[in-house]
């Protein structure tokens, strides 16, 4: 995708679609219940598709209406979630490169009648693993891994599992003690999870889980309500049926918002939740403290650019998805910045700290990787192509630095389907330009 910069501030309202983490939370928690359930305005994207695809493998019936008018919630399309209580097997599920597939469906297919087998993208064999097999081995599942601790794998289902106590190392991702504790319900003992390694990342996406689980009458203890440091503790129980309406991806709205930074420009996100768990919503602070401005507004958050943009120290450990487009940002502010706390974003979808340094580098930038990050010295850039790694969030930095930069041209722009399939079309009309 070739975009000229542009030349005028941006002026604009968007709709994001809806968050994956919910979504395939809300997935994944409605095949669990004990009777139907219903997930409105949900994420239509690769990692959706892969999640459901995952789960009518096990038998779950997933029944997709659009524009239906199904108890007057939500309204647009909304999924029924219709559980079997059984999860049936054999089945073969494919994870591609869905961080929330590979850790959320093995704790679950555990529970399946028989073997599930699972598989995925090359990179899929590369990320940590270790924390959801080793656990569930612990918790008494079975499970053969071809010897590489990780894809591809069999968990061998027997229809329950007896759950208890585990101990791991949660220190490479939050999604291991997520994964364990959306389906421990269902467990025997239910399952406490204790976090034995270094600093769980991303811990508002715990929160989420445990929210999530609450509401679907799950009993949770955890570390911020009172509870024990690093330790998440589920209660068994059945789980209910939901009505829940996915709110937008706030993580996907980084780009947008970046736009009007870069452009000193207006841009409302519509439907901005006042209270959630998604940590995209720390974009409000981190994009004020680089220059910009946001408020509420009947439509949602209005946020606006002031022409300037400055540099940021600041710790992403707990929101480190949102790292590629706020260093995109910074390559093109007044000021360094370091962006620390995010060595665990080396296993995502590619290595981002080496991808953001050497791509921003190619441009002529002056981005060096530190032991948990990166140092960012804004440099005059020239164009030239952005390779992105198959990761979307490499592909949205790229798009924000073409907006400044003349000549960039993302590879592979494809790759937002991963959470935004939307995505050129979306950034087109934001430039007021037809796609392409
Ligand atoms: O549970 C989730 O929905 C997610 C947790 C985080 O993963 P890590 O803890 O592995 O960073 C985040 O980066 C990812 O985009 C989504
Ligand atoms: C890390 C991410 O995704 P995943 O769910 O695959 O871990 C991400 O979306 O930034």
């Amino acid at each position: 995708m070739a975009r000229p910069i542009a030349t005028t501030a941006v002026d604009a309202t968007v709709t994001i679609p809806g968050s994956k983490s919910v979504t395939n939370r809300a997935l994944v928690l409605a095949a669990l219940a004990a009777e139907p359930g219903w997930v409105r305005r949900p994420l239509r994207s690769r990692d959706s598709q892969l999640m459901a695809d995952g789960l009518r493998a096990l038998g779950v019936g997933i029944e997709e209406q659009v524009n239906n008018d199904c108890g007057g919630v939500g309204g647009g399309e909304a999924w029924r979630i219709i559980p079997t209580g059984t999860f049936a097997g054999p089945a073969r599920i494919d994870v591609g490169n869905a961080g929330t597939v590979m850790r959320f469906l093995p704790p679950l297919a555990v529970l399946a009648d028989g073997p599930v087998h699972f598989d995925g993208d090359p990179r899929s064999y590369e990320r940590p693993q270790h924390g959801v097999i080793d656990s569930l081995r612990a918790l008494g599942a079975r499970i053969e891994d071809g010897g590489r601790g990780g894809f591809p794998l069999t968990v061998h289902g027997t229809g329950a599992l007896d759950g208890g106590v585990v101990e791991l190392d949660a220190s490479a991702s939050s999604q291991f003690v997520s994964a364990l504790l959306l389906s421990g319900a269902r467990y025997n003992q239910g399952v406490e999870v204790r976090n034995t390694g270094g600093p769980v990342p991303s811990l508002p996406h715990i929160r989420m889980t445990v929210d999530m689980l609450r509401l679907a009458g799950v009993q949770v203890d955890a570390p911020e309500d009172g509870g024990e440091p690093d330790v998440w503790r589920v209660t068994p129980g059945a789980l209910l049926g939901r009505d829940l309406v996915v709110e937008p991806d706030l993580s996907n709205a980084a780009p947008f918002f970046a736009a009007a930074l870069v452009t000193g420009g207006r841009v409302t996100v519509r439907d901005w939740p006042r209270h959630t768990t998604q940590p995209g919503d720390q974009l409000r602070d981190l994009f004020t403290r680089m220059g910009g401005s946001c408020q509420f507004v009947d439509e949602g958050l209005e946020f606006t650019g002031s022409g300037k943009i400055h540099g940021i120290e600041a710790d992403l450990h707990d929101v480190g998805e949102l790292t590629p487009v706020i260093a995109a940002v910074a390559a093109l502010a007044d000021s360094e910045s370091v962006l620390s706390g995010i060595a665990h974003l080396r296993l995502h979808e590619t290595d981002r700290l080496a991808a953001l340094a050497k791509e921003i580098n190619e441009l002529s930038g002056d981005v060096t990787e530190t032991a948990d990050g990166l140092r960012i010295r804004p440099r005059r850039l020239h164009g030239g192509v952005f390779h992105t790694y198959e990761d979307h969030r490499l592909a949205t930095a790229a798009a924000v630095l073409g907006l400044a930069v003349p000549g960039v041209l993302v590879e592979n722009v494809a790759t937002t389907a991963k959470t935004l399939p939307d995505f050129p079309a979306m950034w087109a009309e934001l430039l007021g330009q037809a796609a392409g």
